[in-house]
């Protein structure tokens, strides 16, 4: 497997910060790793999850965030509000290319998995589409289980590979953070990587490493 699509059960769960410590995590092993937002939001100079991960892949911002809407919105939303559309067949041309760019690939949602890029055609269609497995970041406390669950069973519906469930943030206030993760094995049959909350951006070695392994390499 070459790629992976981080994607989420809602916006602000931690994809940006998954995928940093991913592609880190990579880079540390001589792995020649790409990113690859294809669509950003909420641009208003310069696209801040693609800057994010541009300094540590080193690639031109061009490449990394080839679609970008100014509104804090959907993709979707971006094309109504701002009434400017691009190509899907453009956007997986480019995909394809950077796929032979890198050794692999990290490829950022925005906003959860049922988020519409077009009317009829999501992050979930683009992961089908795209050939991409998942991974699936979740919040760490009370809210999650409802979100993981609906997030869970509509990628299955799909038809999607699932690599794996991140649940990130934990802070040890919360006491649904004591259960969570069970009762998420109970419905998905999958164990979830649990992560902290941390300061700065940087995970302890063993979790990049369960990172890694996730994606298979
Ligand atoms: N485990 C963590 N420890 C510390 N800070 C975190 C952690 N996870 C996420 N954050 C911080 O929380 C904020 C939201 O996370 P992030 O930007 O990764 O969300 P996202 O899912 O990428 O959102 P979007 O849908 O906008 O792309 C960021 O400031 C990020 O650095
Ligand atoms: C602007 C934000 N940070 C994300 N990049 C986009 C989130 C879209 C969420 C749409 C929704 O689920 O209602
Ligand atoms: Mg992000």
């Amino acid at each position: 497997m070459r790629a992976v699509l981080i994607t989420a059960t809602d916006t602000g769960v931690g994809k940006t910060f998954i995928s940093y410590n991913l592609v880190y995590a990579l880079k540390e092993r001589g792995v020649k790793v790409g990113y690859l937002k294809p669509v950003e939001t909420d641009v208003k100079d310069v696209p801040q999850d693609g800057a994010l991960l541009c300094s540590l892949t080193g690639q031109d911002l061009e490449e990394a965030v080839p679609v970008r809407y100014s509104l804090p919105l959907s993709p979707y939303a971006g094309i109504l509000e701002e009434k400017r559309d691009f190509s899907l067949t453009d956007l997986k041309e480019h995909y394809l290319r950077l796929l032979e760019r890198y050794e692999f690939l990290v490829v950022e949602g925005a906003g959860g998995i049922a988020v519409p890029i077009k009317r009829d055609y999501n992050y979930a269609h683009l992961a089908l589409d795209w050939g991409l497995p998942i991974l699936l970041v979740a919040r760490a406390g009370l809210g999650t289980l409802n979100h993981t669950y609906l997030s869970y069973f509509y990628a299955k519906s799909m038809g999607l590979n699932i690599l794996g469930i991140v649940m990130n943030g934990f802070e040890g206030k919360d006491v649904s953070e004591r259960t969570n993760p069970i009762i998420v094995e109970e419905l998905t049959g999958i164990k979830p990587l649990q992560v902290p909350r941390v300061d700065g951006l940087l995970l302890e070695p063993s979790l990049r490493d369960s990172l890694v392994s996730l994606v298979g390499f």
